[in-house]
């Protein structure tokens, strides 16, 4: 297994990323927010915030629930990870040719093909596994509210901190001056017994609502779900897998359907909970609903 050095980190971010970054910015009329990982080479860190910065971007979205990869199995069992080399390539081409649409859609029009701009630095055959291992030698596993400082310093524009489900957390990342959060647990791909996203919520929302704007992901497959998160005090939601699985299933108009299926389906929930208006979705809309069914019981 090879295992990626510092150096093919510099090497990725040289070769490709100004041209995915352009390619991104020049496409969407769209504010551009730029994510970024707590990476060990600082230097490194700024000359990423230097090209956010040049592609205009209008947001940093930290992400700090990932110091190291979780333990994914299901990566395993599908045939992602765990089988490097010949056998692994068999697999996944055998997957491909059972998927035809998606072979031409994504495998062949689309880019990125596997691990997008990594697999070209790191080698043709580049699993899953490579790129864990790439993680683990480059991502820093000892995040610190220093580092955020420094992020916080060196980066002007909103700052967004991601992956937090505990609300003195919440309040640090307050305290340090960023602008937002993401309350998130990564899709669940993390750790496994970490609270839901809903759970999280309120307790954060009560706590720094008032002092910074609070998004939610994790676990949002439909309109009802956002309208939920937004009634336990999410500003906002983030999809993750929803448009993924679109865009396999049906390309870029897979996309654009599950926005309107979603969009349908929040207009409903609001119709059926007797809200008009967006900043209307409180707390109490659950609470209808379960006043609701005390008093029929
Ligand atoms: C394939 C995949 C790759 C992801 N990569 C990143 C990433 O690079 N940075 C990040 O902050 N979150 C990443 N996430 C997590 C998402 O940003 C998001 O928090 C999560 O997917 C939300 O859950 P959902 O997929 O159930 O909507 C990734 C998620 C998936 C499924």
């Amino acid at each position: 297994m090879k295992a990626a050095s510092a150096l093919d980190y510099r090497e990725i971010a040289r070769r490709r990323l100004p041209k995915f970054l352009f390619e991104v910015a020049t496409a969407t009329s769209q504010p551009l927010w730029f994510q970024l990982y707590e990476i060990r080479d600082r230097a490194f860190m700024r000359d990423l915030l230097q090209q956010a910065r040049e592609a205009k971007c209008s947001a940093l979205v930290f992400t700090v629930d990932m110091p190291v990869p979780g333990s994914r199995y299901q990566d395993y069992r599908s045939g992602l990870a765990g089988a490097p080399g010949v056998r692994g390539s068999l697999k996944r081409t055998w997957q491909a040719m059972l998927r035809p649409s998606w072979a031409w859609d994504v495998g062949i029009r689309g880019r990125p093909h596997s691990l997008g701009n990594v697999a070209p630095v790191l080698g043709k055959n580049t699993g899953l596994e490579d790129f864990f291992a790439w993680m683990r030698n480059n991502f820093d596993p000892t995040v610190h509210w220093r580092d955020l400082e420094l992020i916080r310093s060196e980066w002007q524009g909103p700052l967004i901190i991601k992956g937090i489900l505990e609300s003195e957390d919440a309040v640090a990342a307050a305290d340090l001056g960023a602008d937002g959060i993401v309350v998130s647990n990564h899709g669940g791909r993390q750790l496994d017994g970490v609270p839901s996203t809903a759970t999280a919520l309120p307790y954060i929302a009560d706590k720094v609502g008032h002092r910074m704007t609070v998004l939610a992901d994790s676990g949002i497959r439909s309109g009802l779900d956002v309208i939920r998160l937004l009634a336990l005090g999410a500003r906002g939601v983030l999809l993750g897998r929803a448009w993924v699985y679109a865009l396999a299933a049906n390309g870029q108009a897979g996309v654009a359907h599950v926005l309107k299926l979603i969009q349908a389906e929040m207009q409903v929930a609001m119709a059926l909970t007797g809200v008009t208006n967006i900043p209307a979705i409180d707390r109490s809309i659950l609470f209808q609903a379960s006043t609701a069914l005390a008093e029929k019981t």
